[in-house]
């Protein structure tokens, strides 16, 4: 199987499918260190990162910023002193679809970068 960081997300449609339970236990063996959180009845994947120092938080922000632009799919981003938080979910289906979970394996390689 295709690497999850690998994959490019798809156009987000209204009547695109959430995933499965099963789907989702799967895809959360490639982004272990995400949690899945639900904010209003929405299903999200939810991750903190740290940095020494406001200045690598924002630029950590900013390079979160160009991957979702270059995916046209966009996070939530809290950018703190040392501390940023990404959650991640598709607005379209008001829940979690595959392109959430290739964004957070992006992510991921953002911060390994
Ligand atoms: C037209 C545009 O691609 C869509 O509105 C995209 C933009 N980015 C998006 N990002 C997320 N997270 N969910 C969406 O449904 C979504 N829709």
């Amino acid at each position: 199987m295709a690497q999850l960081d690998q994959e490019r997300c798809e156009a987000c449609h209204a009547d695109a499918p959430k995933v499965s339970d099963d789907e989702l236990k799967e895809l959360m063996r490639e982004i272990p260190d995400w949690t899945p959180v639900t904010n209003d009845g929405v299903m999200m994947l939810q991750r903190e990162y740290k940095f020494k120092n406001f200045k690598q938080a924002l630029a950590f922000t900013n390079r979160v910023g160009e991957i979702a632009e270059e995916e046209k799919h966009h996070p939530e981003i809290t950018t703190e002193w040392g501390k940023v938080t990404v959650t991640w979910w598709t607005h379209s289906i008001n829940g979690l679809h595959k392109n959430d979970f290739i964004m957070a394996a992006k992510t991921d390689k953002v911060v390994d970068a």
